[in-house]
C-alpha cells in the first residue's frame, strides 16, 4: 500500500523537493539571524508586550507561557538577545548545508512555537508546516547535503564494536597453531 510518509522518507523525487524546501527555509532563517547578529537585537520590548497579552478574558498568550516569560525570559532577556540571533543563524546554516537537518528543523520548530505562543503569527505558522515535512522525511531531507557524510560517520562512531563487526570475535583459523 502507498504510504506518503514512506515516500517522503525514501523517494528520490521527494529528496529533491525537500532539498529545495530546506534551502528556502534555511535562507529565510539565516538572513533573519544575520541581520540580528550584525544590526543588534533586543528581545526585552517584545517580551514585555507578550506578557501584557496574557491577561483578559480570552488572552492571546496562555497563562503558563505568560508566567514563563515573566519569571524567566524577561529577567534573562540578555540570554535571548544572544540565543535567538545565534539560533536563527545556525538553524539556517544547518538547513542550507543539510548538516544535522532533522535537529536543525526541530530547533527551528521550538523557536517558531515560542514566537507563536507569544502571540505573533507572522511567518511562523507557515514555517512550522513546512518544517514538519522536513522532520517527517528525516534523513531523506539532508541526503543532498553534508548529512550524506555526517550521518554515516556518526553512525559508525556510535556503533563501533556493536552490530555485525566481527573483528573482535575470536575465531579459530585454519593455520591456528597450538603449542
Ligand atoms: C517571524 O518569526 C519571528 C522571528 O524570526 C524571524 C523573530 O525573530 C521574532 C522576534 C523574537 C524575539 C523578540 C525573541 C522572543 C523570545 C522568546 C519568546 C523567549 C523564548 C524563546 C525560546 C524558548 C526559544 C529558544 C531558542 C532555541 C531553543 C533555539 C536554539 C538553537 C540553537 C542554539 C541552534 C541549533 C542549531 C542546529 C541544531 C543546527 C546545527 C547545524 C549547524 C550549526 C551547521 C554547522 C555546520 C558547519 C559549521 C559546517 C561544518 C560542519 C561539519 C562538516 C560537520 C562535522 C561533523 C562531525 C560529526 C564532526 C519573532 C517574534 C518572530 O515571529
Amino acid at each position: 500500500m502507498f504510504s506518503f510518509n514512506q515516500w517522503l522518507r525514501e523517494n528520490k523525487v521527494a529528496m529533491w523537493i525537500l532539498t529545495v524546501l530546506r534551502v528556502y527555509i534555511g535562507y529565510d532563517w539565516m538572513t533573519h539571524g544575520w541581520s540580528k547578529l550584525t544590526g543588534g537585537f533586543q528581545a526585552s520590548g517584545f517580551l514585555a508586550g507578550a506578557v501584557g497579552k496574557a491577561t483578559g478574558e480570552n488572552p492571546t498568550v496562555q497563562a503558563w507561557w505568560g508566567t514563563f516569560l515573566e519569571k524567566f525570559a524577561v529577567p534573562n532577556a540578555g540570554l535571548f538577545d544572544f540565543i535567538i540571533p545565534l539560533g536563527e543563524f545556525l538553524v539556517g546554516l544547518g538547513l542550507i548545508l543539510g548538516c544535522f537537518t532533522t535537529l536543525a528543523a526541530l530547533m527551528a520548530l521550538v523557536m517558531n512555537f515560542a514566537f507563536l505562543f507569544s502571540g505573533t503569527v507572522s511567518t511562523n505558522a507557515q514555517l512550522v508546516l513546512m518544517q514538519i515535512f522536513l522532520v517527517v522525511a528525516g534523513a531523506n531531507a539532508g541526503k543532498i547535503g553534508l548529512d550524506h557524510w555526517v550521518l554515516p560517520y556518526l553512525r559508525g562512531l556510535f556503533s563501533r564494536n556493536k552490530g555485525n563487526d566481527t573483528k573482535d570475535t575470536p575465531t579459530i583459523s585454519a593455520n591456528h597453531k597450538t603449542a
